[in-house]
């Protein structure tokens, strides 16, 4: 791949909540990324891309018409390229949750926008959350309502601190400890999932006081504790609220867990050798999950295939 790389990412704690003001915390996943590429010979895959971004194309030119103070792009040569056969070639899943349709977007603003801003600059918070917009409407196309989080994390590169829905920052997390036992991992759920569903049942399950009050005393409570205890290393804590985490989503958001995981979900709270949880709206794609004893997660999840995104 040439041309400037963009990256999957992973939100590691905060699915849900954001929508919701609780915090959250999203890290670039190297392993995965895409850069746009230009071929006279388009393969099957490199053709339906290409076919995307010509559909693209019309939709920013409505956006740049809309938003004319928010953003503005060289539409002539981004239109004239993709007529040349300009694709995303990237190896980042589509519908697993890591961010393929963030990627395009942060590739398209970085070589087509106009007077962008750049991952150089002093990143004040108003420049962040200005980013965070026009990424928000750019990424619409894809899958409806976006926040724009996903474009903000391959675009910087870095990972981002949700404070709340207004205050985010990108932020510095511990760093790995290559020879720690303990580690975050991908399980593949051989499916593909959707946001947009996913994110309606919340919402309308958000309609009951129940639900209401469980997102607020406990899954945000354990949310936000979870992104503390990462961000500060206290990984013993960090663990406590893991289990509870995991429990909880458990028992509240079962249709965004793939069904074939429920047994594994439930072994992992009652063995302590790992914890499940969502990795972005769940329903397919990946689940993530946190274990102390990457090798007894390993033998306890035989016949899965583990990704390790991070030790401790
Ligand atoms: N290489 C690519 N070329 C063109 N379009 C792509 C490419 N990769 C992704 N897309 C677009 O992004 C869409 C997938 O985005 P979607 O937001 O549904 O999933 P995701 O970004 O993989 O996951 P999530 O938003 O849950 O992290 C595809 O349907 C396609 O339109
Ligand atoms: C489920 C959700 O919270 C995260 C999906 O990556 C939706 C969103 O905030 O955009």
């Amino acid at each position: 791949m040439k041309g400037p790389l963009f990256y999957s990412k992973i939100l590691l704690f905060g699915e849900y909540g954001i929508i919701k003001d609780s915090k959250g915390l999203s890290i670039p996943y190297n392993f995965f990324k895409g850069a746009l590429k230009t071929d006279d010979n388009l393969s099957d895959e490199a053709k339906k891309s290409n076919d995307s971004l010509k559909e693209y194309v019309g939709y920013l030119r409505k956006l740049e018409q809309k938003e004319q103070s928010l953003v503005s792009f060289d539409l002539q040569t981004l239109e004239a390229d993709v007529a040349n056969g300009m694709y995303f070639d990237s190896s980042i899943p589509q519908g697993y949750g890591i961010g393929s349709s963030g990627a395009l977007v942060a590739a398209i603003y970085d070589k087509y926008a106009t007077d962008k801003i750049t991952v150089l600059e002093n990143l004040t918070r108003e420049k962040l959350l200005k980013l965070k917009k026009i990424f928000g409407k750019m990424e619409s196309f894809f899958h409806g309502k976006s926040s724009g989080l996903d474009p903000l994390n391959s675009y910087l590169s870095l990972p981002i601190l949700i404070n709340s829905k207004d205050n985010i920052e990108s932020t510095i997390i511990p760093s790995q400890n290559k020879e720690g036992k303990g580690a975050v991992f991908l399980l593949d759920s051989g499916i593909t999932g959707e946001t947009a569903p996913m994110v309606q049942i919340f919402m309308e399950k958000m309609k009951q006081e129940g639900f209401r009050s469980m997102i607020k005393n406990q899954f945000i409570k354990h949310t936000d504790a979870c992104v503390e205890d990462f961000l500060n290393g206290n990984v013993k804590s960090l663990f406590g609220n893991l289990k509870e985490l995991s429990h909880v989503v458990f028992d509240n958001f079962k249709p965004m867990i793939p069904s074939k995981f429920h047994q594994l979900w439930q072994k992992g709270i009652e063995t302590n050798d790992y914890y499940l949880k969502l990795c972005g709206s769940g329903g397919g794609g990946y689940i993530l999950g946190f274990t102390q004893d990457l090798e007894k997660a390993k033998k306890s999840l035989q016949g899965h295939n583990l990704e390790v995104v991070y030790n401790f």
